[in-house]
């Protein structure tokens, strides 16, 4: 499919085109073509399941990132096995994705010969949607959880100062008679990404999800953005769930919290320098008791008892859509991207 405008404000771009651009944008601003590859496969699959804070949104984002000189797009990540349920992985201040992609074959090798393997990445750049490097386990039978700490924005509960960052949690797990069953979500009330959106469209963010410079409940982006901060989703809860990421993806990985890195030398760099953690399970150690069939009952029961809507359906559908009228891509988002091409 050729780019083709569908009205005067939007173009529809085959998967293929989309990450064609995109990976050109990557090497022109500085990443080997290993990275950009994965990175490119990444922000595309999220613009194709409608998962638009973390799509070509973040593009600009990534290239002044680059730019800057904060983050080595050409790190080559250093892979240890480290024990029989535990992989590492120095990333080299690259991205985290090329890590997982290197440490890939070695944890899936680990999980299926342990049960259970742990794959700790450090020293790394998390710029995107969760989703995407857990969902590919399920599709293989394996149950993923992952999580990674991003850059200090939210306030703990009972706190004064924000100090932890949207910090989120991703899950994935085997299904009999379906695609995967997967959650992603920002420990925050909302994502940090979210309310830029916010603020570029004019419009306002959700009661409950930030505060302002001084301190106050606040409603708009800009207000959140210049010098207030986000709350965590359901008070304590996320905020415990939170503090959880920041132990998971920083402390046990060898990877900053989110309030342990400065980067004012590196004017324009907006990725969190900071880490990730990757457990996978196979259920199928646990022989006999079916795993994909016992997580389709529970589907099943829960349709049966009303619900509509499970996390992942509405990426589902947005994907479906896409694969039929390609993706589509807003005017000037295109044109931005069409100049980073060309810078
Ligand atoms: N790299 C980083 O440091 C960070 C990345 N992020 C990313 O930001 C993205 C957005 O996070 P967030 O805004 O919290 O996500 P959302 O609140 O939009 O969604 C969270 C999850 O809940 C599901 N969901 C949403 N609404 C419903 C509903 N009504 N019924 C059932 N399920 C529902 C979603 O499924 P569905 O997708 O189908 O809507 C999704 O799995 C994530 O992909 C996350 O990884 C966030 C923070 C930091
Ligand atoms: O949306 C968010 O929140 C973030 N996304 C990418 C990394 C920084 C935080």
């Amino acid at each position: 499919m050729s780019a083709t405008p569908v009205c005067a404000v939007t173009t529809s771009m085959a998967f293929s085109e989309l990450v064609a651009l995109l990976t050109h944008i990557f090497i022109r601003h500085g990443t080997s073509a290993e990275v950009a590859a994965v990175l490119a496969d990444n922000c595309a699959r999220a613009e194709r399941d409608g998962a638009h804070s973390h799509g070509v949104f973040r593009i600009p984002g990534y290239v002044s990132t680059l730019n800057s000189g904060w983050v080595d797009g050409r790190a080559v990540p250093q892979v240890e096995d480290v024990a029989s349920g535990f992989v590492r992985v120095d990333a080299g201040n690259g991205f985290a994705q090329p890590a997982l992609a290197a440490a890939r074959s070695l944890l899936v090798e680990k999980a299926r010969s342990a049960g259970i393997a742990v794959l700790a990445i450090r020293n790394s750049h998390h710029f995107a949607a969760l989703w995407p490097d857990v969902e590919p386990f399920a599709e293989e039978g394996l149950v993923a959880l992952s999580v990674v700490n991003s850059m200090t924005c939210v306030v703990p509960y009972g706190a004064d100062r924000p100090l932890f960052g949207t910090n989120p949690i991703a899950f994935a797990a085997p299904r009999a008679d379906g695609p995967p069953i997967v959650f992603d979500l920002a420990t925050s009330a909302i994502a940090h990404g979210d309310v830029q959106i916010a603020a570029r469209k004019g419009e306002r963010v959700p009661p409950g999800t930030g505060v302002d410079s001084l301190g106050q409940p606040t409603q708009d982006p800009r207000a959140i953005l210049e010098g207030g901060a986000l709350l965590p989703f359901g008070g304590h809860k996320g905020s415990a769930l939170s503090m959880m990421v920041e132990l998971l993806a920083a402390a046990l990985t060898g990877g900053n919290f989110s309030f342990e890195f400065d980067w004012s030398n590196h004017p324009g760099a907006k990725t969190p320098w900071t880490g990730q953690l990757l457990i996978v399970i196979d259920p199928s150690k646990n022989a006999g008791q079916g795993f994909a069939e016992r997580s389709q009952e529970l589907v099943r029961q829960m349709h049966a008892a009303g619900l509509r809507r499970l996390p992942g359906d509405r990426r589902h559908r947005a994907r479906a859509k896409s694969e039929e009228q390609g993706i589509i891509i807003d005017g000037e988002e295109l044109e931005q991207l069409r100049a980073l091409a060309q810078a």
